[in-house]
């Protein structure tokens, strides 16, 4: 009794955290849905470092970012493997490379996303693909001003499905957009932290019979029949010699010639993450984005002086003007700070012992990095709740120059201007080079107290994770949403309708979070701007012919 009784109980030497009921520990305090928004609360009350107790298992919960950095990034040998998550390994019958553990497999299959989605590749051959897209998602909102929700959605499986699956989700009732999506919402609800027994921590949980249990025998199903419909549909049209320029015509040739690395369900598992990973991401940010800039006019105002300065009236932006227009970068960067779509992240798993500031992580502990509670704290994002992209105004490169660096101040802060080199004459070599020190020093402390008096110090978001399980897709999400925005920004103007007020703070609870349906007017700027997208058009329709 006195053994039993131990279970479910917190370790002194662990972080601390909320009290721990004998046996479940804390399972029954976490909720079924709405896991982020919960870690913030507990983050509050215990520290930005806590620990839970589910049955006899650990959670860790990073709402620190030194330690995001010192633990998933620095020490990324033992913080990146992935707990064993029950549910969506029973779903993709333990094929899914997301949740899959970091073996050699994992690391083909990552691969498979990292060099085809490099920056290289996506500006060299993919961006037509992205270009073409945006073109005809502005378009389909001039047709139809009331639907920005669905179109959303669909520029997002359409950009997804073509780059992985060489088809184009044409319409709402294309497979890649219908049966994905009726698929993926049941998906996401089914692995969503909490929705499920923690069979994980109490395997014998599995054997009780409870809706949950029925719901992932038929998401399996949706799931196989889903991703295997696929793929017949690309043997069907190879075998008709239609072989196009995707990344699965790509491996297929490669793998048919040198021999398969994987199983075929492995093999469709991982082509059906490219949408799963890809699609509802990044429709849920520009849905988040549109909400905002209509919610906040100040920043469209703000966004379209710089746009129009370098656009003018006779063309849309272009990705090629990344540089003169930081401004948009600065709305994708508040955007994910502000109501990141992955509030929570996905869990990682620690592979052996660890000690973090005198405190014990147990091996097998589930890390998580609660990017909600960090992104919502007031002492680094005053105001938090104000959309104010102007705090990443000194971030002006993407996402990921920003999320890979090795030191967490300098990835993080305002980068420090480097001191001009002069050619010195060598008697007077050290003196100068003295001299030179103290100006440096004099001059970074009145930048650091410039900065601190005038300027909040604001620290880049993690709205892609962290350490080596982070976001694959990064490089594509980042150039979509800012195709999306620069194009909308300087072709509509948003306005809130009158008997149909928005609340920032109406979002679905899931596993991946999205404003609520909404509607917002959605007005051309001008004749000009029309003409201009509808001029756009024919050659967009003309390059996305091919994948119909
Ligand atoms: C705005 C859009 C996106 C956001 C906010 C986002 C966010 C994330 C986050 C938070 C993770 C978990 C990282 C971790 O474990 O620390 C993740 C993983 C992943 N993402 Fe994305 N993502 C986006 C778009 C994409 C796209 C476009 C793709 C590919 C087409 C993609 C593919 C993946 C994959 C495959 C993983 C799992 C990586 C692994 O476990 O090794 N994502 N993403």
């Amino acid at each position: 009794v006195w053994r039993l009784l131990q279970v479910g109980r917190r370790d002194p030497r662990l972080p601390p955290g909320p009290p721990t009921t004998p046996i479940v520990g804390n399972a029954l305090q976490i909720p079924l849905t709405g896991l982020g928004k919960k870690f913030h609360e507990w983050a509050r009350e215990y520290g930005p470092i806590y620990s839970l107790k589910v049955f006899s298992g650990t959670m860790i919960v990073l709402a620190d970012r030194r330690a995001v950095h010192e633990l998933l990034d620095k020490k990324g040998s033992i913080y990146s493997d992935r707990p064993y998550l029950a549910i969506p390994m029973f779903l993709s019958r333990g094929h899914h490379m997301t949740f899959e553990q970091t073996t050699p497999q994992w690391r083909d299959k990552r691969a498979v996303f990292t060099r085809n989605l490099n920056p290289k590749n996506l500006d060299e051959k993919h961006f037509k693909v992205q270009e073409a897209e945006s073109i005809l998602f502005l378009n389909n909102l001039l047709d139809h001003p009331n639907q920005a929700f669905d179109y959303a959605r669909l520029y997002a499986s359409s950009v997804a499905s073509i780059l992985g699956w060489g088809f184009r989700a044409k319409d709402f009732n294309s497979f890649f957009y219908k049966d994905f999506y009726e698929f993926v919402d049941q998906f996401l609800n089914a692995i969503e932290p909490g929705a499920n027994p923690p069979v994980e921590q109490a395997p014998w949980l599995w054997y009780l019979p409870g809706a949950w249990k029925r719901r992932a025998y038929r998401v399996r199903d949706i799931m196989d029949k889903t991703w295997y419909k696929a793929r017949q549909m690309v043997e069907e049209r190879r075998e008709r010699g239609d072989i196009r320029n995707s990344i699965i015509d790509q491996k297929l040739s490669e793998y048919e010639k040198d021999g398969w690395p994987m199983s075929q369900h492995s093999f469709n598992m991982l082509f059906g993450e490219i949408l799963e990973a890809g699609a509802d991401t990044t429709a849920n940010m520009l849905l988040t984005i549109i909400l905002a800039l209509t919610k906040f006019p100040e920043v469209q105002a703000k966004a379209r002086k710089e746009l129009d300065e370098v656009c003018g009236l006779e063309r849309t932006p272009l990705f090629s003007d990344f540089e003169r227009l930081p401004y948009i970068n600065c709305i994708i960067k508040e955007a994910l700070r502000w109501r990141p779509t992955s509030d929570l992240g996905i869990p990682h798993r620690l592979a052996k012992d660890d000690w973090y500031n005198g405190m014990f992580f147990p091996k097998d502990s589930t890390v998580w990095l609660a990017t909600w509670a960090i992104h919502q704290d007031d002492n680094e994002y005053p105001d938090h709740d104000r959309f104010d992209p102007d705090r990443f105004k000194n971030h002006t490169k993407l996402a990921n120059d920003y999320a890979v660096g090795p030191d967490w101040q300098g990835r993080d802060k305002f980068p420090h201007p480097s001191p001009p080199i002069l050619p010195l004459p060598s008697p007077y070599l050290v003196q100068l080079l003295v001299l030179l020190l103290v100006l440096l020093l004099v001059l970074l402390l009145v930048q650091l107290l410039v900065q601190l008096l005038v300027l909040p110090i604001h620290l880049h978001h993690y709205g892609y994770g962290a350490g080596r399980r982070m976001c694959p897709g990064i490089h594509l999400a980042e150039r979509s949403m800012w195709r999306v925005t620069a194009k909308l920004l300087w072709a509509f103007e948003l306005e809130e309708l009158p008997d149909k007020p928005l609340d920032v703070n109406a979002y679905t609870s899931s596993n991946l979070v999205r404003p609520l349906e909404y509607e917002v007017k959605v007005k051309p700027r001008s004749q000009q701007h029309e003409a201009v997208l509808k001029k756009e058009l024919t050659g967009a329709l003309a390059f996305l012919g091919q994948y119909d």
